[in-house]
Protein backbone atom coordinates (compact mmCIF):
# COMPACT_ATOMS: atom_id res chain seq x y z
CA UNK A 1 0.00 0.00 0.00
CA UNK A 2 1.47 2.99 -1.02
CA UNK A 3 0.43 6.75 0.17
CA UNK A 4 1.59 9.43 -1.89
CA UNK A 5 1.46 12.98 -1.38
CA UNK A 6 -2.06 12.92 0.63
CA UNK A 7 -3.36 16.35 2.15
CA UNK A 8 -6.93 17.06 3.34
CA UNK A 9 -8.40 20.52 4.74
CA UNK A 10 -10.88 20.65 6.90
CA UNK A 11 -12.17 24.53 6.61
CA UNK A 12 -8.99 25.99 8.53
CA UNK A 13 -7.62 22.59 9.59
CA UNK A 14 -5.38 20.76 7.81
CA UNK A 15 -6.08 17.45 9.11
CA UNK A 16 -3.32 15.53 6.71
CA UNK A 17 -0.30 17.63 5.46
CA UNK A 18 1.59 15.78 2.26
CA UNK A 19 2.18 12.63 3.67
CA UNK A 20 3.51 9.87 1.89
CA UNK A 21 4.34 5.85 3.37
CA UNK A 22 4.87 2.31 2.32
CA UNK A 23 3.34 -0.63 3.76
CA UNK A 24 4.62 -3.32 3.04
CA UNK A 25 3.49 -7.09 3.20
CA UNK A 26 4.48 -9.84 5.69
CA UNK A 27 4.45 -7.26 7.93
CA UNK A 28 2.78 -5.55 10.78
CA UNK A 29 2.72 -1.66 10.39
CA UNK A 30 1.67 0.78 13.62
CA UNK A 31 0.20 3.85 11.87
CA UNK A 32 1.44 5.72 15.30
CA UNK A 33 0.09 9.38 16.52
CA UNK A 34 -1.22 11.23 19.07
CA UNK A 35 -5.21 12.37 18.90
CA UNK A 36 -5.86 14.08 16.46
CA UNK A 37 -2.94 13.48 14.29
CA UNK A 38 -5.09 12.87 11.32
CA UNK A 39 -4.44 8.91 11.23
CA UNK A 40 -8.49 8.32 10.63
CA UNK A 41 -8.69 10.74 7.27
CA UNK A 42 -5.68 8.96 6.29
CA UNK A 43 -7.19 5.76 6.43
CA UNK A 44 -10.26 7.17 5.14
CA UNK A 45 -8.52 8.87 1.94
CA UNK A 46 -6.81 5.25 1.89
CA UNK A 47 -9.77 3.46 1.41
CA UNK A 48 -11.93 5.95 -0.83
CA UNK A 49 -14.55 6.91 1.88
CA UNK A 50 -13.16 10.52 1.50
CA UNK A 51 -11.59 12.33 -1.09
CA UNK A 52 -8.21 13.80 -0.71
CA UNK A 53 -7.77 17.71 -1.72
CA UNK A 54 -4.59 15.99 -3.10
CA UNK A 55 -2.44 13.00 -3.63
CA UNK A 56 -2.87 8.75 -4.18
CA UNK A 57 -3.48 6.14 -2.09
CA UNK A 58 -2.42 2.63 -4.32
CA UNK A 59 -3.09 -0.87 -2.86
CA UNK A 60 -0.91 -3.02 -4.79
CA UNK A 61 -0.33 -0.50 -7.74
CA UNK A 62 -4.13 0.89 -8.03
CA UNK A 63 -6.23 3.07 -6.46
CA UNK A 64 -8.74 1.84 -4.42
CA UNK A 65 -11.86 2.87 -6.04
CA UNK A 66 -10.39 1.35 -9.06
CA UNK A 67 -9.95 -2.37 -7.64
CA UNK A 68 -12.57 -5.03 -8.75
CA UNK A 69 -14.25 -6.88 -6.08
CA UNK A 70 -12.35 -4.16 -3.17
CA UNK A 71 -13.12 -7.05 -0.42
CA UNK A 72 -10.84 -9.69 -1.86
CA UNK A 73 -8.06 -7.08 -1.88
CA UNK A 74 -8.65 -4.74 1.22
CA UNK A 75 -10.84 -5.45 4.47
CA UNK A 76 -10.68 -2.83 6.92
CA UNK A 77 -12.39 -1.84 10.23
CA UNK A 78 -12.50 2.01 10.66
CA UNK A 79 -15.94 2.24 12.94
CA UNK A 80 -17.80 -0.65 13.73
CA UNK A 81 -21.86 -0.33 13.11
CA UNK A 82 -24.01 -3.14 13.36
CA UNK A 83 -27.80 -3.99 13.08
CA UNK A 84 -28.27 -4.23 16.96
CA UNK A 85 -30.79 -6.82 16.10
CA UNK A 86 -28.97 -9.27 13.85
CA UNK A 87 -26.77 -11.90 15.01
CA UNK A 88 -23.03 -11.97 14.12
CA UNK A 89 -23.62 -14.25 11.60
CA UNK A 90 -26.39 -12.42 9.83
CA UNK A 91 -24.31 -9.60 10.23
CA UNK A 92 -21.41 -11.04 8.47
CA UNK A 93 -23.82 -13.21 5.85
CA UNK A 94 -25.07 -9.66 4.70
CA UNK A 95 -21.92 -8.59 4.15
CA UNK A 96 -21.12 -11.52 2.25
CA UNK A 97 -24.33 -11.38 -0.14
CA UNK A 98 -22.77 -7.79 -0.98
CA UNK A 99 -19.58 -8.51 -1.55
CA UNK A 100 -20.89 -11.71 -4.07
CA UNK A 101 -19.15 -14.29 -1.47
CA UNK A 102 -20.32 -17.83 -0.22
CA UNK A 103 -22.37 -17.63 3.06
CA UNK A 104 -20.12 -20.25 4.30
CA UNK A 105 -17.52 -17.60 4.46
CA UNK A 106 -19.53 -16.39 7.38
CA UNK A 107 -18.84 -19.31 9.68
CA UNK A 108 -15.11 -19.65 8.80
CA UNK A 109 -14.23 -16.28 9.48
CA UNK A 110 -16.33 -16.48 12.86
CA UNK A 111 -13.87 -19.48 13.61
CA UNK A 112 -10.86 -17.65 12.79
CA UNK A 113 -11.89 -14.84 15.19
CA UNK A 114 -12.92 -17.23 18.19
CA UNK A 115 -16.82 -15.93 17.79
CA UNK A 116 -18.57 -19.11 17.36
CA UNK A 117 -20.05 -19.39 20.90
CA UNK A 118 -21.81 -16.03 20.10
CA UNK A 119 -22.23 -16.56 16.55
CA UNK A 120 -26.31 -16.94 17.16
CA UNK A 121 -26.38 -14.24 19.60
CA UNK A 122 -27.50 -10.66 18.57
CA UNK A 123 -24.56 -7.91 17.83
CA UNK A 124 -26.47 -5.39 20.19
CA UNK A 125 -25.75 -7.79 23.32
CA UNK A 126 -22.00 -8.35 22.33
CA UNK A 127 -18.57 -6.63 24.35
CA UNK A 128 -17.01 -4.18 23.12
CA UNK A 129 -14.48 -6.89 23.06
CA UNK A 130 -16.83 -8.81 20.62
CA UNK A 131 -17.60 -6.11 18.56
CA UNK A 132 -13.80 -5.39 17.74
CA UNK A 133 -13.90 -9.33 16.62
CA UNK A 134 -16.62 -9.03 14.81
CA UNK A 135 -15.15 -6.13 13.26
CA UNK A 136 -12.01 -8.27 11.99
CA UNK A 137 -14.03 -11.29 11.16
CA UNK A 138 -15.90 -8.92 8.45
CA UNK A 139 -12.59 -7.37 7.22
CA UNK A 140 -11.17 -11.08 6.40
CA UNK A 141 -14.49 -12.15 4.61
CA UNK A 142 -12.71 -12.09 0.87
CA UNK A 143 -9.70 -12.99 2.15
CA UNK A 144 -7.97 -9.86 1.59
CA UNK A 145 -4.25 -9.49 0.89
CA UNK A 146 -4.14 -6.23 2.94
CA UNK A 147 -6.08 -5.43 6.28
CA UNK A 148 -6.75 -2.03 7.60
CA UNK A 149 -7.63 -1.35 11.71
CA UNK A 150 -8.01 1.55 13.04
CA UNK A 151 -7.18 1.18 16.81
CA UNK A 152 -8.14 -2.29 17.08
CA UNK A 153 -6.95 -3.22 20.07
CA UNK A 154 -9.73 -0.54 21.78
CA UNK A 155 -12.18 -2.29 24.32
CA UNK A 156 -10.31 -5.63 24.00
CA UNK A 157 -9.21 -6.94 27.97
CA UNK A 158 -5.70 -7.94 28.24
CA UNK A 159 -6.63 -12.15 27.13
CA UNK A 160 -7.95 -10.07 24.04
CA UNK A 161 -4.91 -8.39 23.24
CA UNK A 162 -2.47 -10.75 23.82
CA UNK A 163 -4.73 -13.07 21.12
CA UNK A 164 -5.17 -10.28 19.08
CA UNK A 165 -1.71 -9.62 18.80
CA UNK A 166 -1.12 -13.74 18.11
CA UNK A 167 -3.46 -13.49 15.17
CA UNK A 168 -2.24 -10.09 13.30
CA UNK A 169 1.36 -11.36 13.29
CA UNK A 170 0.13 -14.96 11.72
CA UNK A 171 -2.19 -13.07 9.04
CA UNK A 172 1.02 -10.59 8.61
CA UNK A 173 4.56 -13.29 8.82
CA UNK A 174 2.83 -16.35 8.29
CA UNK A 175 0.26 -15.95 5.67
CA UNK A 176 2.03 -12.88 3.72
CA UNK A 177 -0.45 -10.28 4.17
CA UNK A 178 -0.27 -6.87 4.35
CA UNK A 179 -1.26 -5.30 7.57
CA UNK A 180 -1.59 -1.32 9.17
CA UNK A 181 -3.20 -0.57 12.82
CA UNK A 182 -3.21 2.67 14.03
CA UNK A 183 -2.89 3.62 17.34
CA UNK A 184 -2.49 6.87 19.24
CA UNK A 185 -0.09 4.24 21.93
CA UNK A 186 3.24 3.39 21.11
CA UNK A 187 3.12 0.82 23.81
CA UNK A 188 -0.16 -0.96 22.22
CA UNK A 189 1.68 -1.86 18.90
CA UNK A 190 5.24 -2.42 20.22
CA UNK A 191 5.03 -5.76 20.72
CA UNK A 192 2.96 -6.51 17.30
CA UNK A 193 3.96 -4.32 15.22
CA UNK A 194 7.53 -4.61 12.93
CA UNK A 195 7.57 -1.52 11.25
CA UNK A 196 5.95 2.06 12.16
CA UNK A 197 5.10 5.23 10.17
CA UNK A 198 4.17 8.37 13.10
CA UNK A 199 2.45 11.29 12.33
CA UNK A 200 2.12 14.54 14.07
CA UNK A 201 -0.11 17.17 13.25
CA UNK A 202 -0.88 15.61 9.80
CA UNK A 203 2.37 15.27 8.89
CA UNK A 204 5.17 12.23 8.60
CA UNK A 205 7.08 12.35 11.55
CA UNK A 206 8.98 8.76 11.01
CA UNK A 207 8.91 6.04 9.38
CA UNK A 208 10.96 2.91 9.84
CA UNK A 209 11.31 -0.40 11.67
CA UNK A 210 10.79 -0.85 15.64
CA UNK A 211 14.05 -1.80 15.68
CA UNK A 212 15.56 1.17 14.35
CA UNK A 213 13.84 3.44 16.94
CA UNK A 214 15.15 0.90 19.80
CA UNK A 215 19.00 1.73 18.91
CA UNK A 216 17.77 5.19 18.55
CA UNK A 217 16.39 4.92 21.70
CA UNK A 218 19.70 3.39 23.40
CA UNK A 219 22.05 6.26 22.50
CA UNK A 220 21.17 9.02 25.38
CA UNK A 221 23.32 9.60 27.83
CA UNK A 222 22.61 12.69 30.93
CA UNK A 223 25.57 14.86 32.14
CA UNK A 224 24.85 17.28 35.26
CA UNK A 225 26.69 20.42 35.17
CA UNK A 226 26.90 23.83 36.93
CA UNK A 227 28.17 24.82 33.25
CA UNK A 228 25.55 23.83 30.94
CA UNK A 229 26.05 26.55 28.45
CA UNK A 230 29.40 25.49 28.24
CA UNK A 231 28.59 22.35 27.68
CA UNK A 232 26.52 22.33 25.56
CA UNK A 233 29.07 24.19 23.71
CA UNK A 234 31.85 22.01 23.38
CA UNK A 235 29.45 19.04 22.78
CA UNK A 236 28.10 20.76 19.91
CA UNK A 237 29.28 19.57 16.57
CA UNK A 238 27.55 17.47 13.23
CA UNK A 239 24.74 14.66 14.69
CA UNK A 240 24.62 15.64 18.16
CA UNK A 241 21.50 16.59 19.73
CA UNK A 242 21.40 18.43 23.19
CA UNK A 243 18.40 19.09 25.11
CA UNK A 244 17.89 20.51 28.57
CA UNK A 245 16.79 18.01 31.03
CA UNK A 246 15.82 20.30 33.95
CA UNK A 247 18.09 22.64 35.62
CA UNK A 248 21.73 21.97 35.39
CA UNK A 249 20.95 18.71 33.85
CA UNK A 250 21.72 18.06 29.26
CA UNK A 251 20.99 15.03 27.60
CA UNK A 252 23.21 14.56 24.99
CA UNK A 253 22.65 11.81 22.09
CA UNK A 254 25.03 11.18 19.16
CA UNK A 255 28.26 10.83 21.44
CA UNK A 256 29.48 8.65 24.19
CA UNK A 257 30.60 9.13 27.63
CA UNK A 258 33.75 8.79 26.46
CA UNK A 259 33.24 11.85 24.29
CA UNK A 260 31.72 13.85 26.24
CA UNK A 261 33.83 13.51 29.23
CA UNK A 262 36.79 14.43 26.71
CA UNK A 263 35.53 17.49 25.41
CA UNK A 264 34.37 18.54 28.71
CA UNK A 265 37.80 17.96 30.46
CA UNK A 266 39.38 20.55 27.14
CA UNK A 267 36.55 22.79 27.69
CA UNK A 268 37.20 22.87 31.33
CA UNK A 269 33.88 22.28 32.57
CA UNK A 270 32.88 20.56 36.00
CA UNK A 271 30.37 17.37 35.83
CA UNK A 272 28.52 16.23 38.46
CA UNK A 273 27.34 13.42 36.40
CA UNK A 274 28.16 11.77 32.88
CA UNK A 275 25.78 8.28 32.67
CA UNK A 276 24.74 6.89 29.48
CA UNK A 277 20.53 4.89 30.24
CA UNK A 278 18.05 3.32 27.67
CA UNK A 279 15.51 6.37 27.17
CA UNK A 280 13.06 3.76 26.57
CA UNK A 281 10.86 3.14 23.37
CA UNK A 282 7.76 5.51 24.47
CA UNK A 283 10.15 8.61 25.05
CA UNK A 284 11.48 8.74 21.77
CA UNK A 285 7.70 8.18 20.81
CA UNK A 286 6.76 11.34 22.85
CA UNK A 287 9.74 13.39 21.98
CA UNK A 288 9.36 12.72 18.12
CA UNK A 289 5.50 13.99 18.70
CA UNK A 290 5.88 16.37 21.33
CA UNK A 291 5.63 19.29 19.19
CA UNK A 292 3.17 18.14 16.96
CA UNK A 293 0.95 17.06 21.03
CA UNK A 294 1.62 21.48 21.25
CA UNK A 295 0.39 21.99 17.82
CA UNK A 296 -2.76 19.97 18.00
CA UNK A 297 -3.49 21.60 21.51
CA UNK A 298 -3.05 25.12 20.10
CA UNK A 299 -4.99 24.39 16.97
CA UNK A 300 -7.81 23.01 19.12
CA UNK A 301 -7.78 25.89 21.90
CA UNK A 302 -8.22 28.70 18.96
CA UNK A 303 -10.93 26.81 17.13
N1 LIG B 1 -15.15 15.62 9.13
C1 LIG B 1 -14.36 16.49 9.74
N2 LIG B 1 -14.66 17.80 9.80
C2 LIG B 1 -13.85 18.69 10.40
N3 LIG B 1 -12.67 18.38 10.97
C3 LIG B 1 -12.30 17.09 10.96
C4 LIG B 1 -13.12 16.07 10.34
N4 LIG B 1 -12.47 14.88 10.47
C5 LIG B 1 -11.33 15.15 11.14
N5 LIG B 1 -11.22 16.46 11.44
C6 LIG B 1 -10.07 17.11 12.12
O1 LIG B 1 -8.88 16.67 11.50
C7 LIG B 1 -7.85 16.43 12.46
C8 LIG B 1 -7.38 15.01 12.36
O2 LIG B 1 -8.39 14.13 12.84
P1 LIG B 1 -8.29 12.54 12.77
O3 LIG B 1 -9.56 11.99 13.33
O4 LIG B 1 -7.90 12.11 11.41
O5 LIG B 1 -7.08 12.27 13.76
P2 LIG B 1 -6.65 10.91 14.45
O6 LIG B 1 -5.17 10.88 14.37
O7 LIG B 1 -7.39 9.77 13.88
O8 LIG B 1 -7.08 11.15 15.96
P3 LIG B 1 -7.64 10.12 17.06
O9 LIG B 1 -6.49 9.31 17.52
O10 LIG B 1 -8.15 11.06 18.10
O11 LIG B 1 -8.74 9.32 16.39
C9 LIG B 1 -8.45 16.80 13.79
O12 LIG B 1 -8.07 18.13 14.10
C10 LIG B 1 -9.95 16.70 13.56
O13 LIG B 1 -10.64 17.55 14.43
Amino acid sequence: MEVRGLTKTFGSVTAVDSLSFTVEPGQVTGFLGPNGAGKTTTLRMALGLITPDRGTTTIGGTPYAALRQPARHVGAVLETAFHPGRSGRDHLRVYCRAAGLPASRADEVLARVGLTPAARRKAGNYSLGMRQRLGLATALLGDPRVLVLDEPANGLDPEGIQWLRGFLRHLAHDEGRTVLISSHLLSEVEQTADRVVIVGAGKLVREGSLDELRRESAGTVTVRTPQADALAAAVAGPGVAVTTAGPGALQVSGLTTDEIGHRAFVAGVELHELSARTSGLEEVYFRLTAGAEQYAATSGSAS
